[in-house]
């Protein structure tokens, strides 16, 4: 008898626990309009992972100065790549998601760190289908304050306050995994079978010199020089830097592409701050005159398309290569819901989903 009730305790034990997936990006916002842009903007530039500055000081710099023009400023741009379904950031990621969705068994929900659907509606799903263990998965190949610890560090505050009984399994930056980098070449592959390209340059958003010291767990290694992101360092688990010219390096290695005919650069950078360098509009700029007349632009540290590739990128980009003089332009798009890299998400979810559940 004793066997028995033992025996139904450890598996009763065993039934609680139920896996789930939250994958999540970063969010757009509700509409092109200034009017919806204004608060979108607020809540990604308050974040002290963002702007990574004194509250007050935060506070002046967003509220006092950028989002006086920037809300008008970044609507134009929304409003030049807006789909009639909505944000292209968002449709991709949805489509993504329903196509990873449809080859994992275990529930999962989507979320973005900033606008809808936010990441407590994306745990309360999870909850109310009675997950208590949940793979957190940053849509981001690199790792960055910006980017990967922002959604950890608010995904672990809700959970504290919203749902104490569940644990988190957080998915790391995935630079350099073998079946990442090989999607991420084959779509470069495809994209370029037909556009005889004189240059393919690796374009990452960029950010402040800052961020990359801050994450540097060594607190010395990372002095943002021509050697330091090559030189083996555990400050590379978390350098935003190493793991872009990592992922750089591995897909150039894969596709055999030569030296001197790719290069890497970093874009998107607000005023003020240093950021990362060689900046992406400049270095595009003086390339004709070098005679890089056929450019190809690749953006991996998107998975989806987004104002950063469509507009940035893929419009203002084009139209100044050939203002200076360029040819022929080429936006590589990001990989979105391509087959393969929704069999290779799915994948890694799987993995994780079938793994030996400890008891
Ligand atoms: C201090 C400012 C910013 C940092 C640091 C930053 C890092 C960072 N951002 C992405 C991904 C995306 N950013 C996008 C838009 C965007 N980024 C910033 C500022 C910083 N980003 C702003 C102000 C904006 C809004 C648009 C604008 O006004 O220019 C997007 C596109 C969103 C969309 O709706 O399409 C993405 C994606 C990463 C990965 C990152 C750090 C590595
Ligand atoms: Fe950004
Ligand atoms: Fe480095």
């Amino acid at each position: 008898m004793i066997v028995v009730i033992l025996s139904d305790f450890r598996l009763s034990t065993f039934d609680c626990i139920m896996k789930g997936a939250l994958l999540v990006n970063l969010g757009s916002p509700k509409s092109p309009d200034a009017k919806d842009v204004k608060p979108y903007l607020d809540e990604f530039l308050m974040d002290k992972y963002v702007i990574d500055v004194p509250f007050l000081l935060r506070a002046f710099l967003v509220r006092g100065i950028i989002l006086r023009k920037r809300p008008e400023k970044s609507a134009e741009a929304y409003k030049k790549i807006w789909w009639d379904e909505g944000s292209p950031l968002i449709v991709l990621s949805k489509r993504m998601f329903a196509k990873v969705n449809q080859q994992v068994d275990i529930p999962m929900a989507l979320a973005m760190r900033y606008g809808q659907p936010s990441i407590l509606s994306g745990l309360q799903e999870l909850h109310d289908k009675g997950v208590t263990e949940v793979l957190l998965f940053p849509l981001y190949p690199q790792h960055a304050m910006a980017s990967t610890v922002t959604i950890e560090v608010l995904a672990e505050e809700l959970r504290k306050k919203h749902f104490p009984q569940m644990k988190f399994t957080n998915v790391p930056a995935f630079y350099n995994r073998p079946d990442y980098i090989r999607e991420l070449a084959n779509s470069i592959k495809k994209s370029l079978e037909f556009f005889e390209y004189d240059h393919l340059l690796f374009s990452y958003h960029g950010i402040p010199e800052r961020h990359i010291r801050k994450t540097d767990v060594t607190k010395s290694h990372c002095k943002i020089d021509g050697s330091c992101c090559n030189t083996p360092s555990p400050a590379h688990e978390f350098c935003y830097r190493h793991q872009c010219y990592e992922t750089t390096r591995q897909v150039v290695e894969l596709l055999e592409i030569p030296e001197g005919k790719y290069s890497q650069t970093f874009q998107s950078r607000l005023a003020g701050d240093k950021w990362l360098e060689p900046y992406t509009d400049i270095e595009i700029n003086k390339m004709p005159e070098k005679g890089i007349k056929k450019l190809a632009v690749v953006t991996p540290a998107f998975v989806a398309d987004c104002l950063e590739t469509l507009e940035e990128i893929a419009m203002e980009a084009n139209h100044q290569f050939k203002l200076n003089g360029g040819e022929e332009f080429l936006a590589i798009p990001c990989l979105n819901d391509g087959d393969d890299w929704c069999k290779t998400v799915a994948g890694w979810i799987n993995q994780w989903a079938t793994a030996e559940i400890p008891v």
